[in-house]
């Protein structure tokens, strides 16, 4: 897991590789400049592309200016730099670094307070305005030149992270930044990336090593983590030769009305294609045909049966498309201390409803997506608040909040999040998350503990839209994904 650190943590980490690597500072920074130029270098690999660096004075400016040099040593001849001399702050490597810029032919222009700021003619433009240092919103001339920016509708770059855009907190609504094609990012992504409020400033992320200190990060105390693909490989367990399907648990998911049969059948298929043992469904009878014809492997539970065969499950999801027959929720809650995955319908059900909150069994994970959340907890009016919310909540009721978007983030019962890289807006479709409680179900019986089963499931779920997009596929369709899922958990390695 690669840990997300604060701004601060930052700062401590580059004053850290300083001191112990004996690396000047001034070097960091051209290392970092340097693997910012090699990134660009892949984007724009036509060395007559034009490019204007638009430079502050501290050490995002300095990189900008480092930037520049480097891009023309490498052979990139249009490049012009812009200096917003807006405060009379210069950090020390911005300094130095302007030194060395008068020593090669790259045109500087350095802009004043209420100056006319020129058309932007280039091609790309390289935001190197404000990085993390950024303190508060952009306002007067910094405003007028981030607009400037995105009004010349070119290829932006940003370094680090778009200027504007704070690096963790809430990101207020309608706070303006540049706006970057891409971000190229140094040693770890920023928290406020995996926000959906950051699409306003940014569409993509690449993260470049340069070269602080790993094993003092990783030292650093961090709420927010990275989920990798090495951690998938460290959690998932091989199927033993001599195994059975009693090897690999029975999963019961507790799902469907006579409207919303579909999300009991993807639920079900999920938890099959997920490498359960035996999955059971109990859903209304009206379904049976359509559950044997798409899932023959699956088998049918009535509710009436439930309380005398519900030991016999390893584990248990309830709700996607459960309708009405969420009253059922309360008695079934008493029959439980193993823990539920509870989605969709249960999750409206259980809104408000404090005291069968607490009821749960502890560390059962709770599936929502940002409207389930608020209804469960109130509105929040932003992902900061809502996930810092999430942190509280999942320790309060020492539960698992997997709170799904682009980014979902999987809120542990101690109050740490481990963030879901994968997936993609192929998924963007109804009964995606049916098939992630199916495969929440299915790794829990399979033997795997809770916090193990939601960052599997969440990766997995995600790294099979992944693969059906590089396969081709522009959209991928709930009922495609579960097929894709085998496929999926083999590329972690069987
Ligand atoms: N390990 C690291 O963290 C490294 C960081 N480097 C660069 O250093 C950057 C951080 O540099 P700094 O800490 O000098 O900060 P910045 O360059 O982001 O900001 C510099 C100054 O801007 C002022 N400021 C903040 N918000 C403002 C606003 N809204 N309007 C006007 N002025 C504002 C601040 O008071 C500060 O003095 C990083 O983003 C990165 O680009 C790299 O050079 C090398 C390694
Ligand atoms: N743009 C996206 N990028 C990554 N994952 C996505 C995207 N859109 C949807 N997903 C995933 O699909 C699932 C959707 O869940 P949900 O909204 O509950 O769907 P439904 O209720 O229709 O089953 C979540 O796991 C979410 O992370
Ligand atoms: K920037």
């Amino acid at each position: 897991m690669n840990s997300i650190l604060t701004s601060a943590q930052m700062r401590l980490a580059d004053q850290h590789t300083i001191e112990v690597t004996s690396i000047a500072s001034i070097d960091l920074m051209e290392q970092a400049s340097s693997a910012f130029v090699t990134a660009v270098m892949q984007l724009y690999p036509d060395k007559n592309t034009s490019i204007v660096v638009c430079c502050g004075t501290g050490n995002n400016g300095g990189d900008g200016l480092a930037i520049a040099r480097l891009l023309q040593v490498r052979g990139y001849d249009a490049i012009t730099v812009w200096i917003a001399r807006f405060n009379s702050y210069e950090s020390d490597d911005f300094a130095f670094n302007l030194s060395r810029l008068y020593h090669t032919p790259i045109a500087v222009t350095e802009f004043f307070p209420a100056d006319q700021l020129p058309d932007i003619h280039q091609h790309v433009v390289i935001d190197a305005l404000l990085g993390s240092g950024l303190n508060k919103p952009l306002e007067g001339d910094w405003l007028r030149m981030a607009q400037h920016i995105n009004q010349a509708n070119r290829q932006t770059v940003a370094v680090d992270i778009p200027s504007g855009l704070r690096a963790d907190g809430a990101i207020p609504e309608g706070e303006y930044t540049v706006r970057a094609h891409e971000v190229v990012t140094f040693q770890r992504p920023k928290l406020s990336f995996f926000f959906p409020e950051s699409a306003n400033s940014m569409d993509a992320f690449q993260v470049v090593d340069i070269g602080l200190d790993e094993d003092f990060i990783e030292s650093l105390p961090s709420d927010f983590g990275l989920v990798e693909a090495a951690d998938i490989q460290r959690i998932y367990r091989k199927r033993k030769p001599f195994s059975h399907k009693g090897t690999y648990g029975h999963a019961l998911i507790i799902a469907g009305s006579t409207d919303t049969m579909g999300a009991a059948l993807l639920s079900c298929g999920a938890s099959l294609y997920s490498g359960a043992g035996l999955t059971s469904a109990c859903i209304p009878k009206e379904g049976l045909v359509a559950l044997n014809a798409s899932h023959p492997e699956v088998m049918y539970c009535s509710w009436a049966d439930l309380p005398y065969t519900w030991g016999s499950f390893d584990a248990v999801g309830i709700g996607p498309g459960l309708g009405k027959a969420c009253d059922n929720l309360p008695t079934i809650l008493t029959y439980s201390s193993k823990p539920l995955v509870v989605d969709a319908d249960a999750l409206s059900f259980l809104g408000g409803k404090t005291a069968l909150l607490k009821q749960l069994p502890l560390h059962s994970i709770l599936t929502p997506h940002m409207k389930e959340y608020d209804r469960l907890f109130g509105p929040h009016g932003n992902w900061w608040d809502r996930v810092q919310s999430a942190r509280e909540q999942a320790v309060a009721l020492q539960a698992i909040i997997v709170l799904k978007n682009r980014y979902t983030f999987i809120v542990l019962p101690d109050g740490t999040v481990r963030i879901n890289p994968t997936g993609n807006p192929a998924m963007a479709s109804g009964g995606m998350g049916d098939v992630l409680t199916g495969m929440l179900v299915s790794f829990l019986a399979q033997g795997y503990d809770p916090q193990e089963a939601a960052v599997l499931a969440c990766y997995l779920h995600g790294a099979a839209g992944n693969q059906l997009v590089a396969a081709g596929m522009a959209v991928v369709p709930a009922s495609r994904l579960i097929a894709e899922l085998p496929r999926a958990i083999a590329s972690v390695g069987i």
